[in-house]
């Protein structure tokens, strides 16, 4: 089995959380909230020793909810006289939202009829949520009660969850200082998540599913069928395909903190270049030549590969990756979930009696998704979560995100987080593309809020390419 740096007692007790008493009309309540540490503490130092420093990207979260028993739409407004861009459609009692700038503005307009602006609001933070509420009208309570009365039963329990979760946020708001992005009540994430009390801060992880050193012939590689159980009993019976393998018996793997807020941690080698080397055939068809790749200054261009005869001759990229695929892919899984600390059958369909205590029986992974970035091409900050239903009782959101940096030696290029807290810079922490490295981050807060700090951006590629992989991690089920 694989171990790890941290006790169970380092993930349940995480400093951040505070126990929150509050009352939104039901009688006090407490809650475990995050409430962010002072930021010298990320440099390892006592309190009140270093001041934050405001990022120069400003870009915020908005969420735009529509408290009303009608669809609506939602466009953003260039404020230039022309015409909105359309965000979305937004069912009644739901929410969208989008990342965003101080400034701003949207307005909502009924389905039918996109020239009536039934509310219109401009970004201010630190607000990040915005509430489309024909209902109530402040300072009118016979107007508010007509509208009431107009409600149906099913409406009016919906309005009222929506009524509650509006005044839980303004608590939380006033608790944390931060805005609250789920919807109340939202349980706290169930998987562990990683403490990053400080930067340069390091956990390490022993894990079984140790690296391909070399690949396997084709004929070698089958589809994983198997559903279950019985995936698990063949596979650990021996480690498959050792022959390939290296030849220690465990992997050791180290993460390192890059940031704590938003929690983001590095871990060099995830992947062999045997392992780069046969995702990027799978997804591509390109074969590469071991001897010219081998190196870390040894990365083709597509125009390199292009020219190569060897490969196979699919044309169209290939984006997403099953876990079914073979068995390589298959152990990038199972190293994945030994560095998160959850259950490998997680993150795959599950068998009637493999964790019992979900409902769900579908993997709360999303394939590898590869992504591919030419020259001038980025891709803006923005969060990797969005917004779920309030209906739903799990809110199912992405949790974590694992990038696979998949080369290395390109131009610009890097992951930044052009929000993390910090005391010395006003600019972005970037993160330079490393062949096999991965990046750890997680889209939500110990306490099951969303973690707007999360914005995340691929600089743009100035001069050759990028390639990557995204692993998504959901919580607590991905049954959205
Ligand atoms: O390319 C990167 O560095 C990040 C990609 C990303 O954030 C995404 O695809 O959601
Ligand atoms: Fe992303």
């Amino acid at each position: 089995d694989p171990t790890c740096s941290a006790t169970e007692s380092d993930f349940a007790n995480d400093p951040a959380l505070h126990t929150m008493s509050f009352d939104i009309g039901y009688g006090p309540q407490e809650m475990l909230t995050y409430v962010q540490p002072d930021v010298s503490t990320f440099y390892h130092l006592p309190e009140g020793q270093r001041t934050a420093a405001t990022p120069r990207h400003n870009g915020w979260a908005a969420k735009f909810v529509n408290m009303s028993n009608k669809p609506v739409r939602l466009f953003w407004d260039p404020q230039n006289g022309r015409p909105g861009s359309i965000i979305g459609n937004v069912q009644p009692y739901n929410a969208a939202g989008t990342a965003s700038f101080p400034g701003h503005a949207f307005y909502v307009t009924p389905a039918h009829d996109e020239n009536i602006r039934l509310a219109s609001w401009q970004v201010s933070p630190p607000q990040s949520v915005y509430y489309y509420d024909p209902i109530t009208i402040p300072g009118d309570e016979e107007a508010t009660q007509r509208n009431l009365d107009q409600l149906s039963t099913e409406e009016f329990e919906e309005y009222q969850r929506h009524v509650d979760n509006r005044e839980f946020s303004k608590q939380y708001f006033e608790f944390t200082g931060r805005e609250y992005l789920a919807f109340y009540p939202r349980n706290p994430p169930s998987h562990k998540m990683w403490r990053a009390d400080y930067y340069g801060q390091q956990h390490w992880v022993t894990t079984r599913e140790t690296h391909f050193v070399t690949l396997p012939d084709e004929k070698e590689l089958g589809p994983i069928q198997e559903v279950g159980s019985a995936r698990v009993l063949k596979e650990n019976d021996a480690r498959i395909l050792q022959e390939y393998r290296s030849p220690e018996p465990v992997l050791n793997m180290t993460m390192t903190v890059l940031s704590c807020a938003p929690r983001a941690f590095e871990i060099k080698e995830f992947l062999s270049q045997a392992e780069v080397d046969h995702i990027m055939y799978l997804t591509t068809g390109m074969k590469l030549h071991r001897s010219t790749t081998a190196g870390a200054n040894g990365q083709l261009t597509k125009e390199d590969l292009e020219r190569d005869d060897t490969r196979n001759t699919r044309t169209s990229l290939n984006t997403w990756v099953y876990r079914e695929k073979d068995a390589i892919i298959d152990t990038i899984y199972r190293r994945a979930a030994d560095l998160l600390r959850i259950d490998e059958a997680l993150l795959r369909p599950r068998g009637p009696e493999e964790q019992v205590q979900l409902k769900s029986k579908r993997s709360l992974a999303e394939a590898l998704q590869l992504v591919h970035y030419d020259v001038g091409q980025e891709y803006t900050a923005h969060h990797d979560f969005g917004y779920s239903n309030i209906e739903h009782p799990d809110q199912p959101a992405r949790f974590a995100t694992l990038l696979l940096y998949l080369n290395e030696g390109m131009v610009g290029g890097a992951t930044q987080f052009p929000r993390w807290v910090n005391a010395h810079t006003d600019q972005g922490l970037n993160v330079e593309p490393e062949v096999g490295k991965a990046v750890l981050f997680y889209s939500q807060l110990p306490d099951g809020n969303y973690d707007d700090w999360s914005h995340h951006a691929a600089m743009p590629v100035r001069q050759g390419e990028k390639w990557l992989m995204n692993l998504w991690v959901w919580d607590p089920t991905y049954d959205h």
